[in-house]
């Protein structure tokens, strides 16, 4: 889910300074401690410290930045994160929303402007949608962040951004519903924003809404607490796309089903196209409405997996050229970003946590990024994700790759057939396991540990200087990870 940026205006948020309902300030100190740990002192106090949270009287929380451009960075970096820990510490799950202090924002959220059929009078819903001018869903109309440009396909996720493509493309809707599955930050919500902000750009501009399955459930709980439910209708329905993240949430929610039931059934049956995204398949949702589930399942449902080796390089290379614009003397060098592609198999979101780290001890305080520097930033962010690897998985799958034993990449033999494998398996065991150097030494004919930091050493510089290993041991990581 994406970190919100909505557009408040102060004077229409009526955001209430002090205000500590629910515990919020307790809760905002707990996450600010998880923020402080993961991203580290410099960083944190550079851009997290400075932060404030306030309740608004709708209930949402905003939490407010010193600048546009903290503001942004914040959104970029720890939205999703911020988000994450909120909805963890605090029962109610607010909505969590950011501005920037003094925002002389264009469009107050709680005063929506609706849709040209709506258009009478304000509606209750907190929703907008637009076409190219104004936006919505916390993205302008430029913004590369989340495009189609700014989206690296692979096998992981090729079919999915296919049918994005193809949809934006239509004249009239190919598949209706589109709904986008996976796990954990693999990409729904940069696509869905891609889907949205293209159709809104494009040369025949459509107007796309783009919610969350929250913002659908608390826009329809205000209207209907506003016994205006005529408003949040014509709104959601009077779109030509509409776009609903983390549908998972509304499952099992009986009324808000049967709302969000008729809503894609109308926009279905006007041939305006729906796209839905969700951490399950429909069929795999605990909908109690059958009928929403057969509608979700009839239309078409694209995975997005876990990006390979290749998908998630080329992610981390955009990535690095958008923090370049934040920061630019930002410099990657290939060997260190072969590593990370290599270390960080859990999802993207992921990598931009590492990147992060990696821009607070070099970038800002004027370090070069180092291979040292990107290790401990896996280290503390508890990324070793290859940790079920054994030593001795990694010495057989070396071994078998270099045509020698495992007994001689033990042994003592120092000829250069078996003392390179050597140092690439204590390398690879040193960077795709959680053992210590220590450890490794034993387990290599019993070395002592300085024989590992020498192998180590030695392999890092190869990396560095281009030589021919960095092929061979992307090809062994491959292998290993499989
Ligand atoms: N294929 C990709 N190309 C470029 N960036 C990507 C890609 N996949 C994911 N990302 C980036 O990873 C981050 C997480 O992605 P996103 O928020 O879209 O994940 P998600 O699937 O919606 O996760 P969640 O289910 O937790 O909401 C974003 O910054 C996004 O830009």
């Amino acid at each position: 889910m994406a970190f919100n940026k909505l557009a408040v205006s102060e004077a229409n948020t009526a955001i209430i300074d002090g205000l500590d309902a629910g515990g919020i300030s307790a809760i905002w100190r707990r996450v600010r401690a998880h923020l402080r740990e993961e991203c580290g002192p410099a960083l944190y106090s550079q851009e997290i410290a400075r932060l404030r949270v306030r309740l608004s009287e709708t209930g949402a929380l905003v939490i407010i930045a010193p600048s546009n451009f903290n503001r942004d960075w914040v959104e970029d970096h720890w939205g999703a994160r911020i988000r994450a820990l909120w909805a963890e510490l605090d029962p109610s799950h607010r909505d969590v929303h950011l501005l920037a202090e003094g925002q002389d924002a264009p469009q107050p959220v709680m005063a929506a402007r609706l849709p040209a059929a709506a258009s009478r009078s304000p509606a209750p819903t907190g929703l907008t949608a637009d076409t190219a001018q104004t936006p919505a869903d916390g993205t302008s109309p430029g913004d590369a962040r989340f495009s189609f440009d700014s989206f690296r396909v692979g096998p992981a996720n090729e079919v999915a951004a296919a049918a994005a493509r193809t949809m934006v493309g239509a004249s009239t809707p190919p598949f209706n519903p589109v709904f986008f599955y996976g796990d954990y930050g693999v990409g729904k919500t940069h696509l869905l924003h891609a889907v949205a902000s293209a159709a809104r750009n494009g040369s025949r501009p459509r107007k796309a809404l783009y919610l969350t399955a929250e913002e659908f459930l608390s826009g329809f709980v205000t209207a209907m607490k506003a016994r205006d439910t005529i408003s949040f209708k014509e709104t959601v329905r009077g779109v030509d796309v509409l776009l609903i993240d983390d549908v998972h949430f509304i499952a099992g929610k009986p009324k808000t089903e049967d709302e969000f039931l008729h809503t894609i059934a109308a926009l279905v049956a006007e041939n305006k196209q729906v796209v839905l995204a969700s951490h399950k398949p429909p069929a795999e949702l605990q909908m109690q409405d059958e009928r929403l589930r057969s509608l979700l399942t009839g239309g078409l449902s694209c995975p997005l997996g876990k990006p390979d080796l290749d998908l998630r390089r080329q992610i981390l290379d955009c990535k690095i050229a958008q923090a370049t614009c934040h920061y630019p003397t930002f410099d990657v060098s290939e060997a260190v970003r072969d590593f990370l592609a290599a270390r960080i198999t859990s999802s993207p979101r992921e990598m931009e946590g590492v990147l992060n780290n990696v821009i607070c001890r070099t970038a800002l305080i004027g370090q070069p990024v180092t291979m040292e520097v990107v290790s401990t930033a896996l280290r503390e962010l508890s990324l070793s994700s290859e940790r079920r690897l054994t030593v001795d998985e990694i010495q057989k799958v070396v071994a078998t790759h270099f045509g020698i034993s495992t007994a001689d990449i033990c042994s003592k033999r120092r000829t250069q057939a078996v003392v390179r494998p050597r140092h690439i398996a204590m390398y690879l065991a040193k960077t795709l396991t959680t053992r210590s150097l220590p450890d490794i030494g034993r387990r290599f004919g019993g070395r002592d540990h300085s024989t590992v930091i020498h192998a180590v050493s030695k392999v890092t510089g190869m990396i560095d200087a281009g030589d021919s290993v960095a092929d061979e041991i992307d090809a062994l990581t491959r292998e290993l990870q499989g």
